[in-house]
């Protein structure tokens, strides 16, 4: 089987897309990949340290108001679908699946006209304009919240949850007293903004650890590559009584999240399935910068369930945090809330898009 992958820009679109042909390799061990990005988008770190593949074109993004940078971009969407073509002709894909971000809009439209066979994913409740755009020229449109299939072609949706729920379920535990100097006898707590960080995250809980007096739990803080800096110089300025380990990125997340009791995070729609996949409670601050809100829809799904705690931006404070931690670690709420993350994951999310390509591969 050859599979064409594209998705980039951000974690949330590139990771999907791995995690799939991680487990298309492990079914299909003669499984052929090539994956499209962007030079200067986050799949250009992060899938070359991948056995993928790699291929770049030029793209950006529509501004939503009409301006002069649209005729560019409208250029830069012709020319990219010109050099998907080229890319696609010569290597015969039995199929192509793109993931959201700027770069799948060319590379989906490309592989459609030329009759490859195609899906995209869209792993949140309200999709992105990409993934909107594409829903008209593909022959399948997997979603991962029920919310999600009122903005697509009902007969081309189908519901298969995100190919990193499977994967993160799969890893194997990381020892969190090797390899981050923590703890193994306190409740450690991963604080995270997304695969590029966060800096509102960063203001709110620097502010907060002098306020903190309870040791309740430790703390594993990602600040995201652009951030790690300047944050880790201010928090050598703070005094504190609680035990804070601070990196840039994590590579292995899925091993790191199945060790760690409890996080804070934004509420990006690949963290929010690794989260169910697992069962890990949260204190979910969805990012309000994002299109339609989709973040705060996201994790209102997770609320309603009751595996997260939903704090907007602006009402996150020291008092609300360290009241929402005690909460978290008192009584049965952790084993309830971990209980119901999981009820709200989908763990066999890549079987079930593997089973719709195979499906569309015979049609
Ligand atoms: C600002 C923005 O537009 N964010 C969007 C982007 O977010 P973003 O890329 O932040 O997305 P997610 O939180 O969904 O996913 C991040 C991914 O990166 C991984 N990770 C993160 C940090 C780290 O140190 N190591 C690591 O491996 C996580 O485990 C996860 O797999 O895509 C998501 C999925 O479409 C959307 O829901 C988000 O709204």
């Amino acid at each position: 089987m050859k599979v064409l992958l594209t998705g980039g820009g951000t974690g949330g679109h590139i990771y999907p897309a791995l995690a799939l042909a991680n487990e298309i390799k492990r079914q299909y061990p003669d499984a052929h990949f090539l994956y499209i990005g962007t030079s200067n988008g986050l799949e250009a770190n992060i899938v070359p340290n991948h056995p993928l593949p790699f291929e770049t074109i030029e793209i950006s993004g529509f501004k939503r108001k009409l301006s002069f940078e649209n005729v560019k971009t409208i250029k830069r969407f012709l020319m990219g679908t010109k050099r998907a073509k080229s890319l696609i002709r010569s290597f015969q894909p039995d199929v192509a699946i793109g993931t959201g971000g700027y770069v799948a809009g060319p590379v989906m439209y490309a592989a459609a006209k030329l009759n490859v066979p195609t899906i995209i994913h869209e792993q949140n409740s309200v999709p992105g304009l990409t993934n909107k755009f594409l829903s008209r020229y593909v022959d399948r449109v997997a979603t991962c919240f029920d919310e999600a299939t009122n903005y697509f072609p009902k007969e081309k949706t189908v519901y298969t949850g995100n190919p990193r729920a499977q994967e993160a379920l799969r890893a194997d535990n990381v020892d969190l007293q090797n390899e981050y100097g923590l703890d193994a006898n306190v409740p450690t707590v991963l604080i995270v903004g997304g695969s590029r960080g966060a800096r509102p995250i960063h203001e709110a809980f620097l502010e907060a650890l002098p306020q903190l007096k309870d040791k309740i739990c430790q703390f594993l803080y990602v600040t995201g590559d652009v951030h790690y800096d300047k944050v880790k110089e201010q928090l050598e300025t703070i005094e504190t009584n609680q035990h804070v380990v601070i990196r840039p990125f994590i590579s292995d997340m899925p091993s790191v999240l199945k060790s760690v009791d409890a996080i804070v995070s934004r509420a990006g729609a690949t963290t929010l399935s690794e989260i169910t996949a697992i069962g890990i409670p949260s204190i979910l601050i969805p990012s309000p910068y994002v299109t339609n809100n989709h973040q705060e829809h996201n994790a209102r799904a997770l609320e309603k369930a009751g595996a997260a705690i939903v704090r907007k931006e602006n009402e996150w404070g020291a008092e609300q945090f360290a009241s929402d931690l005690r909460n978290i670690f008192d009584g049965e709420t952790q084993s309830n809330m971990k209980l119901a993350a999981q009820k709200a994951g989908t763990p066999d999310a890549s079987d079930r898009l593997i089973k719709v390509i195979q499906t569309l591969i015979k049609e």
